[in-house]
C-alpha cells in the first residue's frame, strides 16, 4: 500500500527506508537503517526527482502509481546517478516510452555504463544555470560535481522555493514518518549520524561543498529536500553551519579524541592515562576509541568533529598496528588536514609505529604534531607517565590558545 506524504505546494516526498540493511555501500554500518527519499511534483507536467535504491523499490511502485492516479510520467530528473537513486530508472523507461530524462551530460555516460541502455532519444542535458518548465513549477539547475560524484546537480523549484538537493545534506539512518527535520530532535537523535554520512561520503570534496554552499545561497530557499533523512523547512542554520566548518575541516567544538591500537593493553592504558589527565585538568568531551573495535567510519567523522587527535599503537611486524593503519589510511583518503596531533607508540624490541605514525600523520596538510611524544616500553612506567603528563599538558595549553 502507498505511503507518501505532501511536502509543498503539488510536490509530493514518495521516499521509503530500509531497515534490513547493515552496510551501505557494503561498508558504513548503518545500525539504524537507511532512507531513500524521491519526489514527485504533479503539475501541467509530471516530474519525478530521482528514484530510490532496489531495496525500496516495491515501496516506491506503490507510492508512485498512487499519486501520479493514472499520469503519465512525463520527466525523470536524475540529480545522482548513483545505484542507491537510481535502480528504477531501467523500469520507468519500460513502462513510459516517452519518459524525458534530465540530467547532465556525465549522468547520461552513467546510465549507459550502468544500465546497459542507449538513453539518447529520452535525454534532455543540461548545464548550469538551464531551468525546465512543468507548468506553474519551474525547475533551475546547478551543478554540483564531486559532491559525491562527477555527474551531480541540484535542482531547485523557483515556485515553492524547494531545493532538491540530492545526497547534500543527507545522514545515515531510516526515517519513520516524521520527515521533516523539526518533526525530530535533530540535534539529539541525527546530528552525530548526519556528520558521519557527510564526512564519509563527500568529506574528501569539501571545496566542492564549499562551491555549492555558495551557489546555494544565492537562491531563495525555503526548504531543503536531501535524497537521504530529513527535510528540511527551517532552522537551515542548524545543518548549513555544520556543512561549511565540515566542508572547510574546521573542527566543530575543544573536544579531544584518543585512537588507540593495542594488542595486550600497555598502550591502551597509556591512552586512558592520557584521558583521565585531560579530564582532570578540565577538558570538556575527551572521547577515547579502540581502533580494532570502532568502525573507521566512526573515528573520520570523529576526527572532523575534533580539534586536537591522539593517535596511540603498539608496533606491529615492523608496521602499526592493523586498525590504526586503516584509520590513518582513511584520514588521508579524506584529506584530513588542520589538526593538532599527539603520539603514542609502543613496542617491545623494535619500536617502529611511531615513525610510521608520523610518516602517515605528515602526508595530510596542516598536522600539528606535538613535540611532547609518548614512548611505551611494553607496558607503561614511570617515565612514560611522565612523557603523558608532559603530552597532556601540550594538549590543554593548545587548547587555551
Ligand atoms: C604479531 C606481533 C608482532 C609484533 N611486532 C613487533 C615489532 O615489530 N616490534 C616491536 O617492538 N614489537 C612488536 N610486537 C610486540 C608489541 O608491539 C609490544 O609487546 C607492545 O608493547 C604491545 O603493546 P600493547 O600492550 O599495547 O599491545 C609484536 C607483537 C605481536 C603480537
Amino acid at each position: 500500500m502507498y505511503n507518501v506524504r505532501m511536502i509543498g505546494e503539488d510536490t509530493w516526498w514518495l521516499g521509503a527506508s530500509d531497515r534490513r540493511i547493515q552496510l551501505f555501500e557494503n561498508t558504513y554500518p548503518v545500525p539504524n537503517g537507511m532512507s531513500y527519499n524521491n519526489y514527485l511534483i504533479m503539475d501541467e507536467k509530471t516530474c519525478l526527482l530521482d528514484g530510490v535504491d532496489e531495496s525500496v523499490s516495491r515501496q516506491f511502485e506503490e507510492n508512485l502509481a498512487h499519486v501520479l492516479d493514472g499520469r503519465p510520467l512525463d520527466y525523470l530528473v536524475i540529480d545522482h546517478m548513483e545505484p542507491d537513486h537510481c535502480a528504477v530508472i531501467p523500469d520507468l523507461v519500460r513502462r513510459w516510452p516517452n519518459l524525458k530524462l534530465v540530467g547532465t551530460p556525465k549522468a547520461f555516460d552513467l546510465v549507459r555504463q550502468f544500465h546497459g541502455f542507449d538513453p539518447t532519444p529520452h535525454a534532455i542535458k543540461v548545464k548550469e544555470g538551464d531551468t525546465l518548465s512543468l507548468g506553474r513549477h519551474t525547475l533551475q539547475f546547478v551543478l554540483a560535481p564531486m559532491v559525491h560524484w562527477p555527474e551531480v546537480m541540484v535542482s531547485y523549484d523557483q515556485l515553492t522555493g524547494t531545493l532538491f538537493s540530492a545526497d547534500a545534506f543527507g545522514a545515515f539512518g531510516a526515517t519513520g514518518g516524521a520527515i521533516f527535520a523539526d518533526e525530530v530532535d535533530w540535534e539529539r537523535d541525527w546530528a552525530d549520524e548526519a556528520r558521519r554520512y557527510y564526512t564519509n561520503i563527500v568529506g574528501k570534496y569539501g571545496m566542492q561543498v564549499t562551491s555549492l554552499l555558495k551557489k546555494a545561497s544565492k537562491l531563495d530557499i525555503k526548504e531543503i529536500a536531501p535524497l537521504h533523512a530529513h527535510i528540511w523547512r527551517r532552522d537551515f542554520d542548524q545543518i548549513l553551519s555544520r556543512y561549511q566548518k565540515w566542508a572547510a575541516y574546521e573542527p566543530e567544538d575543544k573536544s579531544v579524541a584518543i585512537f588507540y591500537g593495542s594488542i595486550y593493553g600497555g598502550t591502551a592504558n597509556a591512552a586512558d592515562i592520557l584521558s583521565t589527565k585531560l579530564a582532570e585538568a578540565g577538558v570538556h568531551d575527551v572521547r577515547v576509541y579502540d581502533v580494532s573495535k570502532t568502525p573507521v567510519s566512526e573515528m573520520l567523522s570523529q576526527s572532523f568533529r575534533s580539534p586536537v587527535l591522539v593517535f596511540a599503537s603498539a608496533t606491529y611486524n615492523m608496521g602499526i598496528f592493523d586498525g590504526m593503519r586503516e584509520l590513518l589510511e582513511d584520514l588521508n583518503a579524506h584529506a584530513m588536514k588542520n589538526r593538532t596531533v599527539g603520539v603514542i607508540y609502543n613496542g617491545s624490541w623494535a619500536p617502529q609505529a611511531g615513525s610510521l605514525m608520523l610518516d602517515a600523520i605528515q602526508r595530510m596538510k596542516g598536522m600539528e604534531v606535538l613535540d611532547a611524544e609518548v614512548h611505551v616500553t611494553s607496558a607503561v612506567d614511570e617515565g612514560a607517565l611522565e612523557q603523558i603528563d608532559a603530552l597532556s599538558a601540550a594538549i590543554v595549553a593548545k587548547l587555551a590558545e
